[in-house]
Protein backbone atom coordinates (compact mmCIF):
# COMPACT_ATOMS: atom_id res chain seq x y z
CA UNK A 1 0.00 0.00 0.00
CA UNK A 2 1.13 3.57 -0.91
CA UNK A 3 0.92 6.16 1.46
CA UNK A 4 -0.85 9.25 -0.32
CA UNK A 5 0.82 13.05 -0.64
CA UNK A 6 -0.33 15.07 2.50
CA UNK A 7 -0.28 18.79 3.04
CA UNK A 8 1.57 19.60 6.24
CA UNK A 9 -0.43 20.99 8.62
CA UNK A 10 -0.35 24.68 7.97
CA UNK A 11 1.23 27.39 10.44
CA UNK A 12 -1.14 29.31 11.85
CA UNK A 13 -3.76 26.18 11.92
CA UNK A 14 -1.62 23.56 13.82
CA UNK A 15 -1.54 22.60 17.34
CA UNK A 16 -5.27 22.40 17.93
CA UNK A 17 -6.82 19.91 19.70
CA UNK A 18 -10.02 17.75 19.12
CA UNK A 19 -12.15 15.75 20.86
CA UNK A 20 -14.12 13.04 18.87
CA UNK A 21 -17.47 11.96 20.48
CA UNK A 22 -18.17 8.51 19.38
CA UNK A 23 -21.02 6.13 19.13
CA UNK A 24 -22.41 3.20 17.30
CA UNK A 25 -24.14 4.62 14.93
CA UNK A 26 -27.79 4.55 13.66
CA UNK A 27 -29.81 4.20 9.90
CA UNK A 28 -30.28 7.00 7.82
CA UNK A 29 -33.54 6.70 7.59
CA UNK A 30 -36.08 4.30 8.78
CA UNK A 31 -36.46 2.29 5.41
CA UNK A 32 -35.71 -1.01 4.71
CA UNK A 33 -32.28 0.06 2.24
CA UNK A 34 -30.90 2.31 4.90
CA UNK A 35 -31.18 -0.18 7.52
CA UNK A 36 -30.00 -3.40 5.60
CA UNK A 37 -27.03 -1.22 4.38
CA UNK A 38 -26.12 0.04 8.65
CA UNK A 39 -27.00 -3.53 9.57
CA UNK A 40 -24.45 -4.94 7.27
CA UNK A 41 -21.67 -3.28 8.11
CA UNK A 42 -22.43 -3.43 11.81
CA UNK A 43 -22.99 -6.56 11.63
CA UNK A 44 -19.93 -7.52 9.20
CA UNK A 45 -17.94 -6.19 12.40
CA UNK A 46 -15.47 -9.33 13.44
CA UNK A 47 -15.44 -7.44 17.01
CA UNK A 48 -19.49 -7.90 17.10
CA UNK A 49 -19.78 -11.24 15.94
CA UNK A 50 -17.31 -13.72 16.44
CA UNK A 51 -17.65 -16.74 14.54
CA UNK A 52 -16.12 -17.78 11.78
CA UNK A 53 -16.11 -15.34 8.62
CA UNK A 54 -17.81 -17.88 5.85
CA UNK A 55 -20.03 -19.19 7.91
CA UNK A 56 -21.58 -16.16 9.45
CA UNK A 57 -21.22 -14.31 5.93
CA UNK A 58 -23.95 -17.27 4.60
CA UNK A 59 -26.14 -16.41 8.27
CA UNK A 60 -25.85 -12.55 7.36
CA UNK A 61 -26.85 -12.47 3.77
CA UNK A 62 -29.09 -15.48 3.47
CA UNK A 63 -31.39 -15.13 6.90
CA UNK A 64 -30.62 -12.25 8.87
CA UNK A 65 -29.78 -8.77 5.98
CA UNK A 66 -33.12 -10.08 4.01
CA UNK A 67 -35.67 -11.19 7.39
CA UNK A 68 -34.78 -8.40 9.74
CA UNK A 69 -33.58 -5.00 8.14
CA UNK A 70 -38.07 -4.50 7.14
CA UNK A 71 -38.82 -5.60 10.67
CA UNK A 72 -36.27 -3.26 11.87
CA UNK A 73 -36.85 -0.40 9.61
CA UNK A 74 -40.86 -0.53 11.34
CA UNK A 75 -38.90 -0.35 14.57
CA UNK A 76 -36.91 2.65 13.47
CA UNK A 77 -39.77 4.49 12.13
CA UNK A 78 -41.68 4.17 15.59
CA UNK A 79 -39.51 6.34 17.51
CA UNK A 80 -37.42 8.22 14.25
CA UNK A 81 -38.03 12.06 15.08
CA UNK A 82 -38.80 15.28 13.20
CA UNK A 83 -34.79 16.14 13.51
CA UNK A 84 -33.55 12.45 12.77
CA UNK A 85 -32.40 9.45 14.57
CA UNK A 86 -32.22 9.82 18.30
CA UNK A 87 -29.18 8.19 18.87
CA UNK A 88 -27.80 10.40 16.55
CA UNK A 89 -29.68 13.98 17.20
CA UNK A 90 -28.50 13.29 21.22
CA UNK A 91 -24.97 12.68 19.95
CA UNK A 92 -24.62 15.36 17.80
CA UNK A 93 -26.60 18.21 20.75
CA UNK A 94 -23.63 16.61 23.20
CA UNK A 95 -20.83 17.48 21.26
CA UNK A 96 -22.07 21.05 20.49
CA UNK A 97 -22.98 21.33 24.16
CA UNK A 98 -19.44 19.56 25.38
CA UNK A 99 -17.73 22.09 23.28
CA UNK A 100 -19.52 25.07 24.74
CA UNK A 101 -19.10 24.15 28.11
CA UNK A 102 -15.49 23.29 27.69
CA UNK A 103 -15.46 26.69 26.12
CA UNK A 104 -16.79 28.27 28.83
CA UNK A 105 -14.00 26.62 30.89
CA UNK A 106 -11.24 28.19 28.71
CA UNK A 107 -10.65 25.00 26.51
CA UNK A 108 -9.86 25.98 23.11
CA UNK A 109 -10.69 22.46 21.48
CA UNK A 110 -12.92 21.15 18.74
CA UNK A 111 -15.52 18.93 19.51
CA UNK A 112 -16.66 16.49 16.58
CA UNK A 113 -18.45 13.03 16.99
CA UNK A 114 -18.80 10.41 14.39
CA UNK A 115 -20.12 6.56 14.11
CA UNK A 116 -19.22 3.66 14.14
CA UNK A 117 -20.90 2.60 11.77
CA UNK A 118 -23.15 4.56 9.12
CA UNK A 119 -22.65 8.11 9.20
CA UNK A 120 -20.82 10.83 9.75
CA UNK A 121 -18.03 7.76 9.77
CA UNK A 122 -15.12 8.27 12.01
CA UNK A 123 -12.70 8.44 8.71
CA UNK A 124 -14.41 11.21 7.48
CA UNK A 125 -13.95 12.91 10.88
CA UNK A 126 -10.57 12.35 11.48
CA UNK A 127 -10.09 13.43 8.02
CA UNK A 128 -11.81 16.91 8.25
CA UNK A 129 -9.66 17.39 11.60
CA UNK A 130 -6.42 16.69 10.05
CA UNK A 131 -7.43 19.86 7.57
CA UNK A 132 -8.60 22.24 10.57
CA UNK A 133 -5.07 21.48 11.85
CA UNK A 134 -5.76 19.18 14.73
CA UNK A 135 -2.73 17.32 15.87
CA UNK A 136 -4.12 16.25 19.02
CA UNK A 137 -7.01 13.98 19.28
CA UNK A 138 -8.97 12.56 22.08
CA UNK A 139 -11.31 9.72 21.27
CA UNK A 140 -14.30 9.78 23.89
CA UNK A 141 -16.42 6.52 23.16
CA UNK A 142 -19.98 6.81 24.24
CA UNK A 143 -20.18 3.46 25.83
CA UNK A 144 -19.03 3.89 29.63
CA UNK A 145 -18.64 0.54 30.07
CA UNK A 146 -15.66 -1.34 27.88
CA UNK A 147 -16.58 -4.04 25.64
CA UNK A 148 -14.58 -5.46 23.09
CA UNK A 149 -17.68 -5.45 20.74
CA UNK A 150 -18.27 -1.90 21.17
CA UNK A 151 -15.19 0.31 22.57
CA UNK A 152 -12.10 -1.88 20.90
CA UNK A 153 -14.00 -1.52 17.69
CA UNK A 154 -13.83 1.87 17.74
CA UNK A 155 -10.15 1.42 18.44
CA UNK A 156 -10.17 -0.42 15.81
CA UNK A 157 -11.89 1.51 13.38
CA UNK A 158 -9.30 4.69 14.37
CA UNK A 159 -6.14 2.64 14.22
CA UNK A 160 -7.21 1.74 10.33
CA UNK A 161 -7.86 4.85 9.46
CA UNK A 162 -4.39 6.02 10.42
CA UNK A 163 -3.03 3.13 9.12
CA UNK A 164 -3.85 4.70 5.79
CA UNK A 165 -2.16 8.39 7.24
CA UNK A 166 1.51 9.50 6.91
CA UNK A 167 1.78 12.32 9.19
CA UNK A 168 -0.42 11.01 12.50
CA UNK A 169 -1.94 13.33 15.17
CA UNK A 170 -1.36 12.61 19.00
CA UNK A 171 -3.95 10.55 20.17
CA UNK A 172 -5.60 9.33 23.27
CA UNK A 173 -8.35 7.15 23.80
CA UNK A 174 -10.67 7.02 27.01
CA UNK A 175 -11.49 3.17 27.66
CA UNK A 176 -14.41 3.40 30.05
CA UNK A 177 -16.04 5.49 33.05
CA UNK A 178 -18.15 3.02 34.46
CA UNK A 179 -17.37 3.80 37.62
CA UNK A 180 -16.55 7.86 37.29
CA UNK A 181 -17.73 9.82 39.68
CA UNK A 182 -18.91 12.44 37.27
CA UNK A 183 -21.04 9.68 34.97
CA UNK A 184 -22.26 8.23 38.67
CA UNK A 185 -23.35 11.61 39.33
CA UNK A 186 -24.91 12.22 36.26
CA UNK A 187 -26.91 8.79 36.58
CA UNK A 188 -28.21 9.61 40.30
CA UNK A 189 -29.40 13.28 39.11
CA UNK A 190 -31.40 11.88 36.23
CA UNK A 191 -33.27 8.96 38.96
CA UNK A 192 -33.85 11.63 41.26
CA UNK A 193 -35.23 14.41 39.21
CA UNK A 194 -37.23 11.94 37.65
CA UNK A 195 -38.80 10.85 41.44
CA UNK A 196 -39.41 13.50 42.55
CA UNK A 197 -41.84 14.35 39.49
CA UNK A 198 -43.29 10.95 39.40
CA UNK A 199 -42.93 9.38 42.39
CA UNK A 200 -40.57 5.81 43.12
CA UNK A 201 -41.31 2.26 42.36
CA UNK A 202 -41.37 -0.77 43.84
CA UNK A 203 -38.55 -1.62 42.10
CA UNK A 204 -35.59 -0.06 39.85
CA UNK A 205 -34.41 -1.95 37.00
CA UNK A 206 -31.07 -1.20 35.32
CA UNK A 207 -30.84 -2.70 32.01
CA UNK A 208 -27.80 -3.28 30.33
CA UNK A 209 -27.11 -4.08 26.20
CA UNK A 210 -26.25 -7.63 26.80
CA UNK A 211 -23.39 -9.30 24.91
CA UNK A 212 -22.95 -12.81 24.13
CA UNK A 213 -22.25 -14.86 27.42
CA UNK A 214 -19.28 -16.65 25.91
CA UNK A 215 -17.40 -13.16 25.60
CA UNK A 216 -17.54 -12.96 29.05
CA UNK A 217 -15.65 -15.99 29.60
CA UNK A 218 -13.28 -15.26 27.08
CA UNK A 219 -12.43 -12.31 29.42
CA UNK A 220 -14.47 -9.40 28.27
CA UNK A 221 -14.95 -6.92 31.51
CA UNK A 222 -18.60 -5.44 30.07
CA UNK A 223 -20.35 -8.07 32.51
CA UNK A 224 -18.17 -6.62 35.79
CA UNK A 225 -18.40 -3.29 34.67
CA UNK A 226 -22.02 -3.02 34.17
CA UNK A 227 -22.82 -5.00 37.76
CA UNK A 228 -19.95 -2.37 39.39
CA UNK A 229 -22.17 0.91 37.50
CA UNK A 230 -25.09 -0.53 39.30
CA UNK A 231 -23.62 -1.27 42.89
CA UNK A 232 -22.25 2.55 42.69
CA UNK A 233 -25.60 4.07 41.54
CA UNK A 234 -27.68 2.02 43.66
CA UNK A 235 -25.59 2.89 46.64
CA UNK A 236 -25.43 6.95 45.49
CA UNK A 237 -29.05 6.39 45.90
CA UNK A 238 -29.66 4.48 48.82
CA UNK A 239 -31.09 1.38 47.56
CA UNK A 240 -31.22 -2.13 49.23
CA UNK A 241 -30.77 -4.96 47.06
CA UNK A 242 -34.46 -6.08 47.07
CA UNK A 243 -34.78 -2.41 45.83
CA UNK A 244 -33.42 -2.97 42.35
CA UNK A 245 -32.08 -5.26 40.01
CA UNK A 246 -29.36 -5.47 36.97
CA UNK A 247 -31.00 -7.38 33.61
CA UNK A 248 -29.64 -7.35 30.30
CA UNK A 249 -31.74 -6.62 26.71
CA UNK A 250 -31.01 -6.56 22.98
CA UNK A 251 -30.03 -10.46 22.83
CA UNK A 252 -29.59 -10.91 19.51
CA UNK A 253 -29.08 -15.02 17.93
CA UNK A 254 -30.08 -18.39 19.40
CA UNK A 255 -26.48 -18.41 22.02
CA UNK A 256 -27.01 -17.68 25.28
CA UNK A 257 -26.05 -14.04 25.98
CA UNK A 258 -25.76 -12.15 29.64
CA UNK A 259 -28.04 -12.98 32.12
CA UNK A 260 -31.19 -12.21 33.62
CA UNK A 261 -32.57 -11.16 30.43
CA UNK A 262 -34.69 -7.96 31.08
CA UNK A 263 -38.12 -8.61 28.95
CA UNK A 264 -38.53 -12.46 31.04
CA UNK A 265 -37.24 -10.61 34.44
CA UNK A 266 -40.15 -7.86 34.17
CA UNK A 267 -43.01 -10.81 33.35
CA UNK A 268 -41.89 -12.54 36.33
CA UNK A 269 -42.07 -9.73 38.47
CA UNK A 270 -45.43 -8.77 37.46
CA UNK A 271 -46.47 -11.76 38.28
CA UNK A 272 -45.06 -11.91 41.61
CA UNK A 273 -47.33 -8.98 42.35
CA UNK A 274 -44.56 -6.21 41.69
CA UNK A 275 -47.16 -3.37 41.41
CA UNK A 276 -44.67 -0.28 39.84
CA UNK A 277 -41.51 -1.00 38.00
CA UNK A 278 -39.09 1.59 36.77
CA UNK A 279 -36.47 1.31 33.93
CA UNK A 280 -33.34 2.81 33.56
CA UNK A 281 -30.44 1.58 31.06
CA UNK A 282 -27.22 3.15 32.40
CA UNK A 283 -25.31 1.92 29.92
CA UNK A 284 -26.71 3.80 27.09
CA UNK A 285 -25.06 7.86 26.99
CA UNK A 286 -28.29 8.38 24.54
CA UNK A 287 -31.79 7.17 24.00
CA UNK A 288 -32.13 5.24 21.04
CA UNK A 289 -33.98 2.27 19.41
CA UNK A 290 -32.83 -0.08 22.12
CA UNK A 291 -34.39 2.31 24.97
CA UNK A 292 -37.26 3.73 23.05
CA UNK A 293 -38.23 0.98 21.60
CA UNK A 294 -37.09 -2.52 22.62
CA UNK A 295 -37.70 -0.94 26.62
CA UNK A 296 -40.06 2.02 26.47
CA UNK A 297 -42.56 0.40 24.10
CA UNK A 298 -41.90 -3.33 23.90
CA UNK A 299 -40.84 -4.49 27.46
CA UNK A 300 -43.23 -1.94 28.88
CA UNK A 301 -46.20 -4.14 27.39
CA UNK A 302 -44.43 -7.04 28.82
CA UNK A 303 -45.03 -6.06 31.63
CA UNK A 304 -48.38 -4.69 31.44
CA UNK A 305 -49.45 -7.83 29.83
CA UNK A 306 -47.73 -10.03 32.75
CA UNK A 307 -50.21 -8.19 35.12
CA UNK A 308 -47.71 -5.42 36.10
CA UNK A 309 -49.88 -1.65 37.35
CA UNK A 310 -47.07 1.22 36.66
CA UNK A 311 -43.81 1.00 34.12
CA UNK A 312 -42.15 3.67 33.78
CA UNK A 313 -38.99 4.64 31.61
CA UNK A 314 -36.40 6.76 32.67
CA UNK A 315 -35.03 8.52 29.79
CA UNK A 316 -31.01 8.20 29.12
CA UNK A 317 -28.25 11.37 30.17
CA UNK A 318 -28.95 12.78 26.77
CA UNK A 319 -28.17 16.44 26.86
CA UNK A 320 -28.76 16.60 30.72
CA UNK A 321 -26.52 19.55 32.06
CA UNK A 322 -25.07 16.89 34.73
CA UNK A 323 -23.75 14.98 31.86
CA UNK A 324 -22.13 17.59 29.72
CA UNK A 325 -20.76 18.82 32.97
CA UNK A 326 -19.63 14.77 33.62
CA UNK A 327 -18.29 14.71 29.90
CA UNK A 328 -16.24 17.67 30.33
CA UNK A 329 -14.61 16.70 33.13
CA UNK A 330 -13.86 13.33 31.73
CA UNK A 331 -12.00 15.00 29.03
CA UNK A 332 -10.19 17.69 31.55
CA UNK A 333 -8.76 14.62 33.19
CA UNK A 334 -7.63 13.28 29.90
CA UNK A 335 -6.25 16.50 28.41
CA UNK A 336 -4.10 17.07 30.94
CA UNK A 337 -0.88 17.50 29.29
CA UNK A 338 -2.17 18.91 26.08
CA UNK A 339 -2.06 23.01 25.76
CA UNK A 340 -5.79 23.52 25.22
CA UNK A 341 -6.44 26.95 27.36
CA UNK A 342 -4.56 30.69 26.81
CA UNK A 343 -2.66 30.05 29.90
CA UNK A 344 -1.05 26.84 29.35
CA UNK A 345 0.07 27.56 25.62
CA UNK A 346 1.72 30.49 26.92
CA UNK A 347 3.55 28.65 29.63
CA UNK A 348 4.28 26.01 27.16
CA UNK A 349 5.48 28.87 24.69
CA UNK A 350 7.92 30.01 27.60
CA UNK A 351 9.24 26.88 29.18
CA UNK A 352 10.15 26.19 24.81
CA UNK A 353 11.80 29.57 24.58
CA UNK A 354 13.61 28.45 28.21
CA UNK A 355 14.93 25.18 26.97
CA UNK A 356 16.10 26.98 23.59
CA UNK A 357 17.84 29.45 25.26
CA UNK A 358 19.39 26.92 27.89
CA UNK A 359 20.56 24.50 24.73
CA UNK A 360 21.97 27.79 22.92
CA UNK A 361 24.21 28.46 26.42
CA UNK A 362 25.22 24.66 26.73
CA UNK A 363 26.24 24.40 22.38
CA UNK A 364 28.40 27.69 23.48
CA UNK A 365 29.59 26.50 26.51
CA UNK A 366 31.02 23.41 24.54
C1 LIG B 1 -24.93 -8.94 17.08
C2 LIG B 1 -24.54 -8.69 18.26
C3 LIG B 1 -24.56 -7.44 18.98
C4 LIG B 1 -23.69 -7.11 20.00
C5 LIG B 1 -22.57 -7.95 20.56
C6 LIG B 1 -24.05 -5.79 20.43
C7 LIG B 1 -23.41 -5.12 21.46
C8 LIG B 1 -23.72 -3.83 21.87
N1 LIG B 1 -24.56 -2.92 21.24
C9 LIG B 1 -24.61 -1.76 21.96
C10 LIG B 1 -25.36 -0.61 21.68
C11 LIG B 1 -26.38 -0.52 20.73
N2 LIG B 1 -26.85 -1.54 19.94
C12 LIG B 1 -27.86 -1.06 19.14
C13 LIG B 1 -28.57 -1.78 18.20
C14 LIG B 1 -28.28 -3.07 17.79
N3 LIG B 1 -27.40 -3.97 18.38
C15 LIG B 1 -27.37 -5.14 17.67
C16 LIG B 1 -26.55 -6.26 17.89
C17 LIG B 1 -25.47 -6.32 18.82
N4 LIG B 1 -25.11 -5.37 19.71
C18 LIG B 1 -28.27 -4.99 16.56
C19 LIG B 1 -28.54 -6.03 15.50
C20 LIG B 1 -28.81 -3.71 16.62
C21 LIG B 1 -29.72 -3.04 15.58
C22 LIG B 1 -31.10 -2.88 15.90
C23 LIG B 1 -31.96 -4.00 15.49
O1 LIG B 1 -32.01 -4.34 14.32
O2 LIG B 1 -32.64 -4.54 16.40
C24 LIG B 1 -28.06 0.33 19.44
C25 LIG B 1 -29.12 1.25 18.85
C26 LIG B 1 -28.77 1.84 17.52
C27 LIG B 1 -29.78 2.87 17.04
O3 LIG B 1 -29.75 3.17 15.85
O4 LIG B 1 -30.59 3.40 17.79
C28 LIG B 1 -27.13 0.67 20.42
C29 LIG B 1 -26.92 2.02 21.03
C30 LIG B 1 -23.74 -1.93 23.09
C31 LIG B 1 -23.50 -0.87 24.15
C32 LIG B 1 -23.19 -3.22 23.02
C33 LIG B 1 -22.25 -3.93 23.90
C34 LIG B 1 -21.90 -3.61 25.08
FE1 LIG C 1 -26.21 -3.56 20.01
FE1 LIG D 1 -33.28 -4.41 20.21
Amino acid sequence: MAFRKEPPFTHGKAGKTAIVLVNLGTPDAPTTKAVRSYLKQFLSDPRVVEIPRALWWLILHGVILPFRSSKSAHKYASIWSNEGSPLKVHTSKQAILLRGYLGQRGHQVQVAYAMRYGSPSIPEVLEQLKADGCERILVLPAYPQYSATTTASIYDAVFAHYAQVRNVPELRFIKHYHDHEAYIQALKESVLAYWAMHGTPDKLIMSFHGVPKRTLLLGDPYHCECQKTARLLAQQLGLGPEQYQLTFQSRFGKAEWLQPYTAPTLQKLAKQGVGRVDVMCPGFTSDCLETLEEIAIEAKQDFLRAGGKEFHFIACLNQAPAWIAGMASLAEEHLIGWPTTESEREELKQQAEASRQQAMRLGASQ
